[in-house]
């Protein structure tokens, strides 16, 4: 069943133009000119329940645009909204108690208050039950490893404390979606792992349907199971990460250590890294056989160890945003 139903959503940004120096901002105030930036356009797309979808692309995509339409902050210029059954423009109240959302860059909880303030003020909003609200707070404490923090002014944490209140505070009512904006923007290695396995927790256990968009590869590869890649307003991609992987780039890393130091002079050996007895050869599978390479590599010594690695999710990304730009043509699978 579909959570969020989206058909042919456009949205178009009248924006104001002037002409430089003062007489155009004279001319400006009397006969104003537009231009229209069309931010969205007829773009069509369903998330399953349950579903951790990545919705990425490039700056200025339309990403956050959508969102916004979503979650019934801005009015569409044409097409539909479903979220939960709801449209949400004409319905915002009552689907803001179904979805939360987190803006990595802006937050949610009260700058100066201490967490608990925040999470106990939102669940008034939320018209929550005190006895409920007050196990939930203590279930969030714990999973998110938060109860040291929630005594704190929330200007005085770090980012990734933050961000884990933030998560918190936004499941605080449950929600069936939750949309995340770069939750992981700015984060340590080590926090954004945090982050990543709290995120899959929570789907895995409440059955949240996770709207995310990120420009980290990582939080794609680790949470998502499929990719729509937006660009200029329009899905360039909608695609199941594997096949994506598989489909569009072909390549795998053979990572080989030899017992020896070895010389590889073949010209169909596309060698990438070589250090001491460790080699990485990149073969591209529409191309070259890959056990053909791995017969011809093992021609060259006694070999230690071998593992073959798919194509980082970053250099795929950067491959399809490449592609487009140079007028490669994408095929759009639903
Ligand atoms: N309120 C607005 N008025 C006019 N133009 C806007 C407005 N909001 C967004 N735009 C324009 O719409 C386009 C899409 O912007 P949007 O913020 O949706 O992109 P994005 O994919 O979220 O980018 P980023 O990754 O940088 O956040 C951009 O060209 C942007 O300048």
């Amino acid at each position: 069943m579909s959570t969020i139903k989206v058909s042919n959503l456009c949205k178009t940004f009248k924006v104001k133009t002037k002409e430089p120096g003062l007489s155009g901002s004279v001319k400006s105030i009397f006969t104003p000119s537009y231009r229209e930036v069309e931010a969205v356009k007829d773009i069509s797309f369903e998330v399953e329940k349950g579903e951790i979808l990545a919705f990425i692309g490039p700056n200025g995509a339309g990403k956050s645009t959508t969102i916004k339409m979503m979650t019934g902050i801005l009015y569409p210029t044409s097409g539909e909204i479903e979220v939960l059954g709801m449209n949400p423009c004409k319905q915002r109240k009552e689907l803001s108690y179904k979805i939360g959302t987190v803006f990595g860059q802006k937050s949610q909880l009260w700058f100066h208050l201490p967490p608990l303030d925040s999470f106990n003020l939102l669940g008034n909003i939320y018209e929550m039950d005190t006895a409920k609200l007050k196990k939930r707070i203590e279930m969030l404490k714990e999973v998110f490893e938060i109860g040291d923090l929630m005594d704190i002014p929330v200007r005085k944490l770090s980012l990734g404390q933050r961000i884990r209140c933030e998560i918190a505070a936004s499941i605080l009512h449950e929600p069936e979606i939750i949309f995340l904006d770069e939750p992981t923007i700015g984060l340590d290695v080590v926090v954004k792992q945090k982050i990543r396995e709290l995120i899959l927790k929570l789907n895995k256990e409440e059955n949240t349907t996770i709207f995310l968009t990120s420009h980290d590869a990582g939080d794609i590869e680790q949470l998502c199971k499929r990719a729509i890649i937006i660009n200029h307003g329009e899905v360039v991609l909608n695609e199941k990460i594997k096949k994506l992987k598989y489909d569009y780039l072909n390549k795998k890393l053979i990572h080989i250590k030899y017992k020896d130091r070895v010389e590889i002079d073949n010209s169909s050996i596309n060698i990438i890294k070589s250090k001491g007895n460790a080699v990485q050869v990149e073969v591209d599978t529409s191309k070259q056989d890959i056990e053909e390479v791995i017969t011809t590599l093992i021609k060259y010594g006694k070999v230690k160890d071998i593992t073959i690695s798919e194509a980082p999710m970053e250099e795929i990304i950067s491959h399809i945003y490449r592609q487009k730009k140079e007028g490669g043509i994408y095929a759009t699978h639903s």
